[in-house]
């Protein structure tokens, strides 16, 4: 029989996962649901302990946990090229960082260890890391460099601020030539056990969500406007360069990033994406 009790579902708070949520509303499915929104590291904790049963979270902290969560079908956050908002300020080119510090926001999973792989491998640089609150200015009082994600980084590049800025998924193209996945969507395996059908019924109230968001972005770049600041014609052009699509290209590139992970020893076991479907499962091919 199916579990009755109420569904957790995990909401991204920066504005790049908005065309995804804007128009998933929790209170009009048939099985009760709850929603909470944070950032993306207290929704990777909530999934990984299992108490956030279903929702968007960091795609490195999906494949920490792979072994308790199934990926849902065609969801994401992810740039093939730059993704404005993924953001490192720095005085010297990232080439010349070396062994300085860097700040990094405690916020994120993917972008941090994203910067890692590509400091080491692109660069051959071992900076040191530290993480912190995502304030630019307090940052760069105590490093050399800092990484900033979503809002926080989109607000910090409309300031003057006059450092180096550099945006990692435009490096990992560059490269790679692949694209980056930043979030994906999943649910917990236990919960997609013992709710199959409230779990079905939020997986096609976000499929459906996603296809009414990238279809008609007017209410939410207006929200964006009014909420973040910035003009019309910069938050169509951010949302129009984000694919929130996770089909073969999406994987490829994430793929390849989970295997620099692991190989890293960022990762602690190599990761097989599972999706999860309503009555089987399917593995993704590499
Ligand atoms: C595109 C972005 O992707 C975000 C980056 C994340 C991370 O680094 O862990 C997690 C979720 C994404 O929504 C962004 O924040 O700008």
């Amino acid at each position: 029989m199916e579990n009755n009790s109420h569904t957790i579902i995990g909401k991204i708070s920066y504005t790049n996962s908005w065309p995804v949520f804007h128009n998933f509303h929790p209170s009009a499915l048939k099985y009760p649901a709850e929603m909470v929104s944070e950032v993306p590291a207290i929704l990777n904790q909530g999934m990984s302990r299992g108490t956030i049963h279903v929702g968007a979270l960091s795609s490195f902290a999906y494949a920490e946990a792979s072994d308790k969560l199934l990926l849902l079908p065609d969801l994401s956050v992810s740039a093939d090229g730059p993704v404005r908002s993924i953001f490192l300020f720095s005085r010297v080119p990232l080439a010349q960082i070396g062994t300085g510090t860097i700040a990094v926001t405690n916020t994120s999973a993917t972008s941090v260890n994203l910067l890692k792989i590509l400091m080491e491998k692109a660069f051959g640089n071992k900076p040191e890391y530290i993480s912190a609150n995502p304030d630019l200015d307090a940052m760069m009082h105590q490093a050399d460099a800092c990484l900033l994600i979503g809002d926080h980084a989109i607000k910090a590049s409309w300031q003057d601020q006059g450092y180096i800025v550099t945006d990692l998924a435009e490096l990992w193209k560059e490269w790679t030539g692949l694209g980056m996945t930043f979030a994906v969507w999943a649910v917990n395996r236990k919960a997609a056990k013992d709710k199959p059908e409230a779990i079905a019924e939020i997986a096609e109230a976000f499929a459906e969500s996603k296809l009414r968001g990238v279809s008609d972005l007017d209410p939410i770049v207006l929200a964006a406007c009014s909420t973040i600041g910035g003009t019309k014609s910069y938050w169509e052009g951010y949302f129009r360069n984000l694919s929130y699509d996770f089909g073969e290209r999406q994987q490829k590139g994430l793929n390849l990033y989970f295997r620099y992970a692991y190989e890293m020893g960022l990762l602690p076991q190599a990761v097989k994406m599972e999706i999860w479907s309503h009555k089987l499962l399917t593995r993704v091919k590499e």
